[in-house]
């Protein structure tokens, strides 16, 4: 039975792999990820400079999933170009490197950066991190979205995906197919956490930044990142991977990521609450579902979810 898996010219062990942000933002948390059982790994979003990110208590593990407010904290642009370089020095061209510019210059900076870089592996430009105060979330802007994507293209050869938002709503969907459509875009991770959401213990808020609003993870997310990877896999052209992310916590979360049409699927709040072990957990979950409807490939069963 193989859960390996293919996106743009990549051939990936196993379809599992680190959501962005998520024990990703250190050498000590890269390296820690390399030696996992995932079938790849991708950075902390960056930004040009370092950033502290929101004071603390920023992140809280909740019984049905999570709340963040971490404020894009990083090492900086040129600490993660350095780590996807070495990394490219020893022969892995399998990584992702997400990049979240607070300005439409600054993505342009890094990606002009990357492309005359001998970096090979794949960029997911971030287009939605919700917790940057004052900053709104360029996915749900679809202007700024063809702004930026039209900027990119412009020069950009390597192969790019973006990291987009949650959306609700049919009409929106459609108009950010539309865009998406219109570029050389080689995958599209869904979702984000849903943004500004509020958890309450006892009489107050469990997270300090922006009065303790802060984007939703896990088990809570689940049925909307469902419902975004089959409604891109159902919009987007077919040479466009779906990368699943949100609500991933057992093999049968995974399966279903599959089902609707993801060719890899990120693990967030779970990787967060088990750490790295997450990855062996869900990889023979996995294998045990196939082998129970007698699937030996991803092919048997991706995007096949019956209607009725
Ligand atoms: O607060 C963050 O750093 C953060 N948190 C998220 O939940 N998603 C994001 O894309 C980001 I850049």
């Amino acid at each position: 039975i193989s859960i390996e898996t293919t996106i743009f010219n990549k051939k990936f062990s196993n379809c599992l792999m680190n959501a962005s942000g998520v024990k990703c933002m250190t050498i000590e948390e890269l390296s820690n990820l390399k030696n996992s059982e995932s079938g790849t790994w991708i950075t902390k979003s960056c930004t040009l400079s370092p950033r502290e990110g929101n004071p603390s208590p920023r992140y809280v593990d909740l019984k049905l999933g999570s709340i963040n407010s971490m404020g894009l904290p990083n090492l900086g642009f040129e600490f993660y170009l350095d780590y996807v370089l070495t990394e490219h020095e020893m022969g892995n061209d399998n990584l992702f490197f997400s990049i979240a510019g607070l300005t439409l210059e600054n993505n342009i900076k890094m990606l002009t950066q990357i492309e005359n870089s001998d970096f090979q592996g794949l960029v997911e430009l971030n287009l939605s991190c919700p917790n940057i105060p004052g900053k709104p979330q360029t996915g749900y802007d679809f202007e700024r979205t063809e702004e930026v994507l039209k900027k990119v293209f412009s020069f950009y050869t390597k192969p790019l995906g973006v990291k987009l938002p949650p959306y609700f709503d049919m009409v929106h969907f459609e108009m950010i197919a539309e865009i998406i459509n219109k570029y050389p875009i080689q995958f599209v991770t869904c979702i984000n956490s849903i943004g500004n959401a509020l958890y309450i213990e006892d009489e107050s808020v469990v997270i300090k930044p922006k009065s303790g609003f802060g984007g939703l993870g896990g088990a809570y997310v689940k049925p909307t990142a469902l419902a975004n990877v089959r409604m891109f896999y159902k919009l987007l052209r077919k040479n466009i991977s779906i990368i699943g992310c949100g609500g991933v916590e057992t093999g049968r979360d995974v399966f279903e990521h599959i089902l609707c049409g993801a060719s890899m699927v990120q693990v967030g709040t779970q990787l967060m609450k088990d750490d790295v072990k997450i990855f062996s957990k869900l990889s023979s979950d996995l294998k045990e579902i196939m082998k129970s409807k007698n699937y030996t490939s991803l092919s048997d069963f991706k995007g096949k979810l019956k209607e009725l």
